[in-house]
C-alpha cells in the first residue's frame, strides 16, 4: 500500500534498490538545481523520489506547506534528519513529540523581545569590530571575501549573548569550529545523496574514509562545545550573572545557556549535560551559520544592485542617523523601513535555509494525493519562495514585494523563511535584529560592489544555502 501511494506521485523514473540515487548530482550547485529546479519544474510542485529504498515527497505549493507546517500533527523530522543526529544529537532542532514540546516550552523565555532588547549592546559591538576588520582589510585587498568575515561576527554574537562566552572569533581569525563546520556540514549532505547513505552509522563512521573523516570534525566541533558549556558553568556557578538595563529598570539577563545550567541544577528540568551540549550545538549551528548566511546574501544584493536599492537604504540610514557613528537601538530598527523590504526580499531570493524535513505521523492529502504515514517529506523553500503567481519575474530583486499593500492578500505559506507554525524558528526576531544591526552599521561606513565576471554567485544547497566559492565583494570606505 505505502510503495503504491508514493508510485502515484509523479516523479522520475527510478532503478531497483538504487532508486534514483545515481541521478544525484554530488555538488551543491547541482542539487539545488535538480530538487529546485528541473524536478519541480518537470513533474510539478508535488513529486517524489527514490534514495535506494527510501520513497521522499518534495512540495512546494503554498496550500500542502501550509497543510504540514500549520499542523500539530506532523511535528516530527524525517529520517534524513538521522544523518545530522551524531553531530546536534535530538536538541530542539531534531527532537520530536513530547521531548520537543517540553525543550521548546523550557526555552521559549530565553528568546522573550524584552531579554533581546538586551542583546542590542553585544549586536552593535560587534557590528564595529566586523566595520573595524574591513576597513583594515580594504587597505591591502582589492577583492574582500565577506563570507568567512560574516560566519565569524555571527558566531562571535551568538557565543556572547546566548552563551555568555567571549570568544573573539573575528579578531582571532583562525576558527578550527567554523571551517569544521563547514565540512561537517558539506560532508553530511554528501552523505545523504550518495550510496554512502545507506550504509549504517557504525559501519559508515568506523570503515569509510569518507566517514572517519566526518568523524575527524565532529570531534573537533564538540569538543569546541564542551569547551563553551564548561567556562559558562564555571561562571554560573559562581554567580556573576550578567546585567543589562531594560524598560523595567535593572532585569538579570539570563543568556539562554544560563537558562538550561541553572533549571538543571535546581531540578527544573530533567537535562543531563549531554542534553545540554546537544542543545548548545543546535543553537550554536542554527544561531550562527543561518545569520551568517543572511547578511552574506543581502549584501550581494546590495553589491548587484548599487544605484536603485543600495542608495535607497543609505538614504534611509542617514535620515536616521545622519553622520554619527552611534549605536542602533530598537527604536531606530523601527524607523527603516525599506531596510527591512530588502532583507526580506533577500530572504526570499535566498531562503538561508532551503529546505525543512518533516515525517507524515499520519495519512494526509497533499495536491490531490494521498501521502502515506511514515513518509519522509522535503518542504522545498527555495522552490515555493520563486512561484511566479506570488512573485511574478522571482529572480529579480524587488523589495516593494513586501510593501505592506503588496502583502496584503498574499497567501502567508507562500513565503516562510523562518518556517511557520509550532515548529517555526525560535529565534526569528532575535535573528531579524541582529540582521538588521550588523547591515546598517556595515551600509552606513562602506559602499558595496561585485565585479560583474563573477557574476552569478552559484548557490549551493547545503543544510545552509551557502555562496559556491565565496562571496569576493568590493567594498569602498563612504566616507
Ligand atoms: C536569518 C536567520 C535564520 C533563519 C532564516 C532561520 C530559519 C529557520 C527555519 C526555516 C527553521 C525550521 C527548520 C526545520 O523545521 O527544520 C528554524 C528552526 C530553528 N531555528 Fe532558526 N533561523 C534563523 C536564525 C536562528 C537563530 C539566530 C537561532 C537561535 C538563536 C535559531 C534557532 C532555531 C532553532 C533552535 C530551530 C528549531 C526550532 C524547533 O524545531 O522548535 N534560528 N530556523
Amino acid at each position: 500500500y505505502f510503495f503504491q501511494q508514493i508510485d502515484n506521485i509523479p516523479g522520475p523514473l527510478k532503478l531497483p534498490f538504487l532508486g534514483n540515487i545515481l541521478a544525484l548530482p554530488r555538488d551543491g550547485p547541482g542539487l539545488l538545481q535538480i530538487f529546485n529546479v528541473k524536478w519541480t519544474r518537470a513533474y510539478g510542485h508535488i513529486y517524489r523520489f527514490w534514495r535506494g529504498m527510501f520513497p521522499i515527497v518534495n512540495i512546494s505549493s503554498p496550500s500542502d506547506v501550509e497543510a504540514i507546517l500549520a499542523s500539530q500533527v506532523h511535528i516530527n523530522k524525517s529520517v534524513t534528519g538521522a544523518f545530522l543526529l551524531p553531530w546536534l544529537g535530538d536538541g530542539l532542532l531534531l527532537s520530536g513529540g513530547n521531548k520537543w514540546r517540553k525543550d521548546r516550552k523550557l526555552l521559549t523565555p530565553a528568546f522573550h523581545f524584552q531579554i533581546l532588547d538586551g542583546f542590542f549592546d553585544v549586536f552593535n559591538r560587534n557590528s564595529q569590530i566586523f566595520v573595524e576588520q574591513i576597513s583594515k582589510r580594504i587597505l591591502d585587498e582589492n577583492e574582500v571575501d565577506i563570507y568567512p568575515m560574516t560566519s565569524r561576527c555571527t558566531l562571535d554574537i551568538i557565543c556572547e549573548a546566548a552563551m555568555g562566552i567571549q570568544i573573539n572569533a573575528q579578531v582571532n581569525y583562525d576558527s578550527e569550529y567554523i571551517n569544521a563546520i563547514d565540512r561537517v556540514e558539506s560532508m553530511i549532505q554528501g552523505r545523504v545523496n550518495s550510496l554512502l547513505g545507506l550504509l549504517p552509522d557504525w559501519i559508515y563512521f568506523q570503515f569509510t574514509p569518507h566517514g572517519r573523516e566526518c568523524q575527524t570534525y565532529l570531534d573537533i566541533v564538540h569538543s569546541f562545545t564542551r569547551k563553551v558549556v564548561v567556562a559558562r558553568k564555571t561562571i554560573v556557578n559562581q554567580q556573576v550573572v550578567d546585567e543589562v538595563e531594560c524598560d523595567s529598570g535593572p532585569k538579570k539577563r539570563r543568556a539562554f545557556l544560563d537558562l538550561l545550567l541553572e533549571s538543571a541544577r535546581n531540578g527544573e528540568s530533567d537535562m543531563s549535560e549531554a542534553d545540554i551540549i546537544n542543545q548548545v550545538d543546535t543553537f550554536m549551528f542554527e544561531g550562527h551559520d543561518t545569520t551568517s548566511a543572511a547578511v552574506t546574501w543581502f549584501l550581494y544584493c546590495m553589491a548587484t544592485h548599487p544605484a536603485e536599492q543600495q542608495d535607497r537604504v543609505y538614504e534611509e540610514l542617514y535620515e536616521c542617523f545622519g553622520d554619527s557613528d552611534r549605536p542602533c537601538s530598537l527604536e531606530d530598527l523601527s524607523k527603516l523601513k525599506y531596510l527591512e523590504c530588502c532583507i526580506k526580499e533577500s530572504l526570499r531570493r535566498h531562503p538561508p535555509v532551503p529546505l525543512i524535513r518533516r515525517r507524515v505521523n499520519e495519512d494526509v492529502r497533499l495536491s490531490g494525493f494521498n501521502v502515506p504515514a511514515d513518509t519522509s517529506l522535503g518542504i522545498q523553500i527555495y522552490a515555493l519562495h520563486r512561484n511566479e503567481e506570488f512573485f511574478p519575474d522571482p529572480e529579480a530583486f524587488k523589495p516593494e514585494r513586501f510593501q505592506p499593500d503588496q502583502v496584503i492578500g498574499r497567501n502567508p505559506f507562500a513565503y516562510v523563511p523562518f518556517s511557520a507554525g509550532p515548529r517555526n524558528c525560535i529565534g526569528q526576531k532575535f535573528a531579524m535584529y541582529e540582521d538588521k544591526v550588523i547591515v546598517s552599521t556595515l551600509l552606513r561606513q562602506f559602499r558595496f560592489g561585485i565585479d560583474v565576471h563573477r557574476l552569478p554567485i552559484k548557490e549551493s544547497l547545503n543544510m545552509i544555502l551557502k555562496p559556491e566559492g565565496g562571496m569576493p565583494l568590493l567594498i569602498a570606505p563612504r566616507r
